[in-house]
């Protein structure tokens, strides 16, 4: 089943950017505030309209929206308070739940939705940390629950990490996969594992980056570009496993193991490292490794990856071209 109409409930940054995402991909959403705020509930929720409004609007100025569909797609979006929540919840065939990251308060938001929703309407938690089972225990029927973590800025990152629980039916991964596609995102399924796919890689290289400044390795704008032109850029083309494909497992085994010495465990090579090395798989050099290479072939996939970089690089303005240099006199 495809969703057509689809609630989120929690009106923060995620809230809204989900919901001026699926707009922009032409799903009608209804964005709900569960939260009491009395007097000030009318101004909050002028102030998401607002805010969606802008982040639509800032499209158009980035020639991603054109101006005369600007009004049309920002009216797909409805944004009320939990009074007026009845009638769009009724008719949501999904929900993503977007409340702040706190267990007892996502517990509630989740029976809260499941009394409001169909039967089998799916429900998608945006959880960055709480793995599906932690949090499943709030639905009389699991079966239904999953979890779609977005990246901030979830309007314009196009990565939905999707991760199921032990009873997540296929059908809900389904229509949440369907949707997320049907408005141009990149749904990954991973297990629901702590960190997912990128908070876990982000968290192990923030931290160092974060060593690395307490230790005047360098400055942190020096490593911040050093990350933007390098580590970003590269890793914009190549996968990180592709990578070490590329350059080898062997070379990454030797330099895990120096930097593990010098610098700590952490840098331990993993077992999977280790094992692709010893049997065989070291990367392109072995026509094999995290992925397989057919050598009739790989001359082609490498240009082709060249030109990838050469474009990536060209739109971060750092392609270097010959006729910028100077010839010696
Ligand atoms: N901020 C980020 O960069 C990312 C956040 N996430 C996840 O998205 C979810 C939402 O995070 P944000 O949008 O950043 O949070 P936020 O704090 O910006 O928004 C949460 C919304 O819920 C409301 N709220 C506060 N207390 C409430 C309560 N007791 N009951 C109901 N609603 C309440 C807030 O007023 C606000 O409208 C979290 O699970 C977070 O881990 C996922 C990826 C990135
Ligand atoms: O990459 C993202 O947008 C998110 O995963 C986050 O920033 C998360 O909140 C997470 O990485 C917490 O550190």
């Amino acid at each position: 089943m495809t969703a057509r109409q689809v609630a989120v409930v929690g009106a923060g940054r995620m809230g809204q950017g989900i919901a001026a995402a699926l707009a922009f991909g032409n799903v009608p959403v209804a964005v709900v505030d569960l939260r009491d705020r009395g007097a000030d509930a009318a101004a909050y929720l002028e102030g998401v309209r607002a805010s969606i409004r802008q982040a639509l609007a800032h499209k158009v100025t980035l020639g991603l929206l054109t101006v005369e569909d600007l009004d049309g797609v920002t009216a797909l979006v409805t944004v009320v308070g939990e009074v007026d929540a009845l009638t769009p919840m009724a008719a949501a065939d999904l929900v993503f739940e977007a409340v702040p990251e706190v267990a007892e308060v996502k517990r509630e938001a989740l029976a809260w939705i499941e009394a409001m929703v169909g039967d089998t309407v799916p429900i998608a938690s945006t959880t960055s940390s709480f793995l599906v089972d932690e949090l499943a225990g709030a639905l009389s029927a699991p079966a239904r629950f999953l979890n779609a973590h977005w990246l901030n800025p979830a309007d314009l990152m196009p990565l939905v990490e999707v991760a199921s629980g032990t009873a997540t039916s296929p059908g809900a991964v389904d229509t949440t996969r369907e949707l997320l596609l049907a408005v141009g995102k990149v749904p990954v399924v991973c297990a629901a594992s702590p960190g997912y796919i990128v908070p876990r890689l982000q968290a192990l290289v923030m931290n160092e980056a974060a060593r690395m400044v307490a230790e005047g390795v360098a400055s942190a704008e020096d490593i911040d570009t050093a990350v933007r032109i390098g580590f970003g850029s590269r890793f914009a083309v190549l996968g990180l496993l592709e990578f070490i494909d590329w350059g080898g497992c062997d070379t990454l085994f030797h330099a895990s193991n120096y930097l593990s010495r010098e610098l700590g465990e952490r840098f331990a090579p993993a077992p999977l490292v280790e094992a692709n090395m010893t049997s065989g798989r070291r990367g392109i050099s072995d026509g094999a490794g995290f992925y397989d290479f057919d050598p009739a072939t790989v001359a082609d996939y490498r240009a082709q990856r060249i030109a990838d970089f050469a474009r990536v690089l060209d739109a971060v303005g750092r392609l270097a071209r010959h006729e910028e240099f100077s010839t010696a006199d």
